[in-house]
C-alpha cells in the first residue's frame, strides 16, 4: 500500500537498478518520513537484443527514465552515474550524488584465479567484457607481462555475465565491483583490480539522483543524500571524458581519488585512453587542490584532457565497436 502522497521513484527493472533504487528509496523515506513507491520503467535498452553501440550506447537506459520525469509520471530517478551521457539534460537537475561505492572493476574467474594466473595459463584465457575500456587495459596489462589474453565481447545483466564463467564458456568476466556489491555478490569476485592497472569508467561506483529542476522542495530534500567529495570527483572524471570528446563506448578510464596525508589534502585525477588491443595507451595523472566548486572540478578534468590530447589521445579513440 502506498499513501497518496508517496514519492514516485522511477527505476529500470533489472536486479541492479532495483537494488540501487531500493537503497536510495530507503534513504529518502528516512529523511522525509514520506513513503517512496518504485515505478518500473521498461527501456529500449532492456528489450533490445542489438549491441549497445548500435543503439547509441548506455544512454538508452537513461532516456526512458528522463522522459518519464519530464512527463511528470515519476518524481525522481536513480541512475548509475557512469551510464549518464556527459551533456546535462534540459529541465532536469542532478539533485544528489551519494557517497560512492568501490569504483574498481572486479574479476570473476574460474577456480578462484587472478588475472595474472589466467594470463600465464598455457591454454590461454578467454575473458568476457563488452567494454572497450576494459579490453584496452586488460590487453595492455597482459602485454606488459609478455603474455596475451583473448577478450571476448559479451553483454547482458550481471547474472548472464557471471553465468558464462559458471558454464565454462569463458575463463573469467570483468564487472564493476559496485554492481556486485549492491547485488550482494561481491564475494564471487576473485580479484579486485587495482586502478593502477585498470582505471574504472568515469563515475563508476557512483549513483546519480535526478529530478525536475523546478521542483524546489524535492531538490532540497534530495540534496541531503549528496556527498560533496564524490560529486567533485565524478565531476572531474566526467569533465575529462567530455573534453576528450569520447562517446560512451569509447575506451576511456578515469578516477579521481583523494590524496590522503593524515587528512584529505588534494585530489588526484588519473585518465587513460587506449586501443582495444592494448598496443597503445595514453595514461596520465594530475593532482590539484580538492575542488571547492563545480568549475574547479571541471577545470581539473579539462587540464588533464589537454595534456592527454597533447600526448596523442585523440588518435586512439576511433574505435567504437563493442
Ligand atoms: N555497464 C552497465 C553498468 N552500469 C553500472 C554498472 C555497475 C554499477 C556502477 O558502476 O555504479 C554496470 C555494470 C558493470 O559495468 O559491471
Amino acid at each position: 500500500m502506498t499513501s497518496p502522497t508517496a514519492l514516485k521513484l522511477g527505476t529500470r527493472r533489472s536486479a541492479l537498478a532495483m537494488a540501487q533504487s531500493g537503497m536510495v528509496a530507503e534513504q529518502v523515506r528516512r529523511i522525509t518520513g514520506r513513503d517512496v513507491e518504485l515505478v518500473e520503467i521498461t527501456t529500449y535498452g532492456d528489450v533490445s537484443r542489438e549491441h549497445l553501440a548500435q543503439i547509441g550506447g548506455t544512454g538508452v537506459f537513461v532516456s526512458a527514465l528522463r522522459d518519464a520525469l519530464l512527463r511528470g509520471e515519476i518524481d525522481f530517478a536513480v541512475h548509475s552515474l557512469k551510464d549518464l551521457p556527459t551533456a546535462d539534460p534540459e529541465g532536469l537537475t542532478l539533485a544528489a550524488v551519494p557517497l560512492r561505492e568501490d569504483p574498481r572493476d572486479a574479476l570473476i574467474a574460474r577456480d578462484g584465479l587472478t588475472f595474472e594466473q589466467l594470463a600465464a595459463s598455457p591454454r590461454g584465457a578467454r575473458i568476457g567484457t563488452g567494454s572497450p575500456r576494459r579490453m584496452a587495459q586488460l590487453n595492455a596489462w597482459a602485454r606488459s607481462m609478455g603474455l596475451r589474453v583473448e577478450t571476448v565481447p559479451i553483454r547482458g545483466n550481471v547474472d548472464t555475465r557471471i553465468g558464462y564463467v559458471a558454464s565454462g564458456d569463458l575463463d573469467a568476466v570483468v564487472l564493476a565491483a559496485a554492481g556486485l556489491s549492491r547485488l550482494g555478490r561481491l564475494a564471487e569476485a576473485t580479484e579486485l583490480i587495482s586502478p593502477d592497472i585498470v582505471l574504472p569508467a568515469p563515475g563508476q561506483g557512483a549513483l546519480a539522483v535526478e529530478c525536475p529542476a523546478d521542483d524546489a522542495g524535492l531538490v532540497s530534500v534530495l540534496a541531503e543524500l549528496d556527498d560533496p567529495f564524490t560529486r567533485a570527483a565524478v565531476t572531474a572524471e566526467r569533465a575529462l571524458l567530455a573534453a576528450l570528446e569520447a562517446g560512451c563506448s569509447a575506451p576511456v578510464g578515469a578516477l579521481a581519488d583523494p590524496v590522503v596525508d593524515g587528512h584529505i589534502t588534494e585530489l588526484r585525477l588519473r585518465g587513460v585512453v587506449g586501443t582495444t588491443d592494448g598496443s597503445s595507451l595514453v595514461q596520465m595523472s594530475i593532482t590539484g587542490p580538492t575542488p571547492a566548486s563545480r568549475d574547479e572540478a571541471v577545470a581539473l578534468g579539462h587540464e588533464l584532457a589537454d595534456e592527454m590530447l597533447a600526448k596523442g589521445a585523440a588518435g586512439l579513440m576511433g574505435e567504437r565497436e563493442l
